[in-house]
């Protein structure tokens, strides 16, 4: 047998094996399908010097292939069938599709208990990382870097949203899922909670997933997903990249603790550009400064409706069309908090206290101090 026929046909029974386990996934042929042999040479026995990260769902793990490439191979713990689940969603839905804020899904490996995914690999880290890690990273973060990663993002959306059919909704965008290239180019990732909208359809009606303080209101109560979901989760990412904090600090004095509150707060009394990362001294651009916030606003508003597609935000943020949508209150985390408590004290708990969100799987230690919370829908619907 010929070298390369011996390894086609170990190419062919891996790639035997993944149909057999999970059917033939559309997509699949464009990926490389690798041994778990070739990953645990590239990381060195998943050495613990090569772990890079560790998500909900396993570990990350920075790997050289032998044709030299360098990726970053992500072991989904052989215990979480939420794992499982994720794995395959990941590979279907990003499988095909290509986009320059994207991270690129090279290949996966199924062997035995193991479920592998590698992908290209991102020289530095996450937004959570590198600019709300506090301090972890040597990375200037200047106005002219936030706007391009603002941009960057809002654009990996609008395709996800509008050029690919099915159309897909990311559903977990949030800081520590926007990676950073070498170049400091984002790209999004982590689709494992992403889905599909069948063609015709503007919303799905599902269980509740993703992360805690970027989650929109209706999404949260009722379940009912549409693009516009996302785009609530993109504007309080927005409002991270210009002010260089998370969502949510509780060390913080309560009335700042929450940072779409604080900033509404100034914005009805005309100082939002006071919340901008004061790392960056005068140095920003007050004018745009102020129409991301605007737009931050409008991407969070509380009815879906009120809030604009994600080419609209593109536009908006390149300067190319006004942000000329009214901003009202938007939706906001205590609020649905305080709903909850007056439903419990309806109910007659007189001590009901405001305890959100039930998390079922969650990394809370994690850089961006949000969890991912995954509900079924008659967890969302206690919140009602
Ligand atoms: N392609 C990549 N290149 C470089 N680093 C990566 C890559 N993918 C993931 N990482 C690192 O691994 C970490 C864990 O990623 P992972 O997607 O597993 O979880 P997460 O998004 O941080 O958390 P959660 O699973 O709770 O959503 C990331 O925060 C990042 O630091």
């Amino acid at each position: 047998m010929t070298c390369l026929s011996f390894l086609f046909k170990r190419r062919n029974t891996s790639r035997q094996q993944a149909i057999t386990n999970f059917g033939d996934i559309p997509g699949m042929e464009y990926m490389i399908i690798y041994s778990y042999k070739e990953l645990s040479s590239a990381t060195e026995d998943f050495s613990p010097g090569n772990k890079i990260g560790e998500g909900g769902f396993g570990s990350v793990y920075k790997g050289k292939l032998k044709d030299g490439r360098v990726v970053a191979i992500k072991v989904l713990s052989s215990k979480s069938k939420q794992g499982v689940r994720e794995f395959l969603n990941e590979i279907k839905v990003v499988s095909s599709i290509a986009h320059e804020n994207l991270v690129r899904l090279y290949g996966f490996c199924v062997e035995g208990d193991n479920r592998i995914l590698v992908y290209d690999y991102l020289e530095n880290n996450s937004l959570a990382h590198t600019l709300l890690g506090g301090g972890h990273s040597n990375i200037q973060f200047s106005w002219e870097t936030r706007s391009r990663i603002c941009i960057g993002v809002a654009r990996g959306l609008a395709f996800l949203h509008e050029e690919v059919r099915p159309r897909i909704v990311h559903r977990d965008i949030k800081a520590s899922n926007v990676l950073l290239d070498s170049h400091l180019t984002p790209k999004i990732s982590d689709f494992g909670l992403a889905k599909l909208l069948p063609p015709n359809t503007t919303h799905v009606s599902t269980r509740v997933a993703g992360t805690i303080g970027y989650l929109a209101p209706e999404y949260a109560i009722h379940g009912q997903l549409t693009r516009r979901a996302d785009t609530y989760s993109f504007g309080v990412l927005l409002l991270e990249i210009v002010t260089g904090r998370c969502n949510t600090n509780t060390r913080l004095p309560c009335e700042d603790q929450f940072l779409l509150e604080r900033t509404w707060g100034l914005y009805e009394r005309g100082e939002v550009l006071s919340i901008v990362d004061a790392s960056l001294g005068d140095d920003f651009d007050a004018e745009e400064a102020c129409r991301f916030i605007k737009i931050a606003l409008v991407c969070t508003q509380d009815a879906p409706r009120l809030r604009p597609s994600m080419p609209a935000v593109v536009r908006m943020l390149r300067g190319e069309s006004n942000v000329s949508m009214e901003i009202t209150k938007p939706g906001l985390i205590t609020d649905l908090m305080d709903l909850k408590v007056r439903r419990q004290r309806d109910a007659g708990d007189p001590d009901a206290s405001p305890v959100v969100f039930t998390t079922l799987h969650g990394s809370p230690s994690s850089s961006s101090g949000n969890a991912t919370a995954i509900m079924s829908s008659s967890t969302a619907a206690e919140l009602a």
